[in-house]
């Protein structure tokens, strides 16, 4: 599919959309318009209107949004038509956690491959996924084409792991510690802080009224 350059905050949404969608779909629905996806999914209509204008005509004044070709549009947009693999580097409380998380419910993502350094993991099946030891990481990455590594180590050896998971031919690391990596430029990180959003939260309700 030909790439269409969107701003971040939209890219953001396109699950948000596509998860209502499946709903939709799900409930028999045919047509939505903009104010009706805004008032279900609490973004907007001008936002919406916004996000979808970067893939250009996807709805008919007047008419709204088909459910069913917007549904497949973002299917294909966000891969979602293929099954695709991750792996998870880390099976300690969070990473076990992930791993008992069955993503593969509400979206065409599993975790197929977990790597650990600790023996007591190693070799063993949690929540159904195969936990390898770190010399199988550039073997079972390629054996299994997985690109997106999530990342669950402590903070203390996790850029070494990232220069691993650089060697191994990964695209994208979302990355759970508090670490800011250093990779090359072509593999894309996404950070995960969970304090973070907790504090922005504490600060939005400490400084503004909710009206
Ligand atoms: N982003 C968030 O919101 C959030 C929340 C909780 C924890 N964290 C972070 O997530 C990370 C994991 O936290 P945790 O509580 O699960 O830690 P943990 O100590 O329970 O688990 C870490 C796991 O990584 C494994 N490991 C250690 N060195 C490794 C290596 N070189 N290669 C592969 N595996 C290795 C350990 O054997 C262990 O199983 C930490 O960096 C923590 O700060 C982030």
């Amino acid at each position: 599919m030909a790439e269409t350059k969107i701003p971040r905050a939209t890219a953001k949404r396109l699950p948000l959309y596509y998860r209502y969608l499946n709903i939709l779909h799900d409930g028999g629905k045919k047509r939505i318009s903009s104010n009706e996806l805004a008032d279900a999914i609490q973004v907007d209509s001008a936002t919406i209107r916004r996000d979808f204008s970067y893939f250009g005509a996807l709805g008919k004044r007047g008419y709204g949004y088909d459910v069913d070709s917007l549904l497949e549009f973002f299917k294909k947009i966000l891969n979602q038509d293929q099954l695709t693999n991750v792996a998870l580097i880390g099976v300690g409380n969070l990473g076990h956690a992930l791993l008992n998380f069955n993503f593969h419910m509400d979206s065409n993502i599993r975790i197929s491959a977990a790597f650990d350094v600790n023996p007591k993991n190693v070799n063993t099946i949690q929540g159904g996924v195969p936990i390898y030891p770190m010399d199988q990481l550039v073997k079972q990455l390629k054996d299994q084409q997985i690109s997106v590594v999530i990342l669950t180590v402590p903070g203390k050896v996790a850029q070494q792991v990232a220069d691993q998971v650089a060697k191994a031919g990964v695209k994208g690391i979302l990355n759970f510690t508090s670490v800011r990596l250093s990779v090359p430029k072509e593999i894309r990180v996404h950070n995960v802080d969970l304090t973070n959003e907790l504090q922005t939260l504490i600060y939005f309700i400490d400084h503004y009224d909710k009206d």
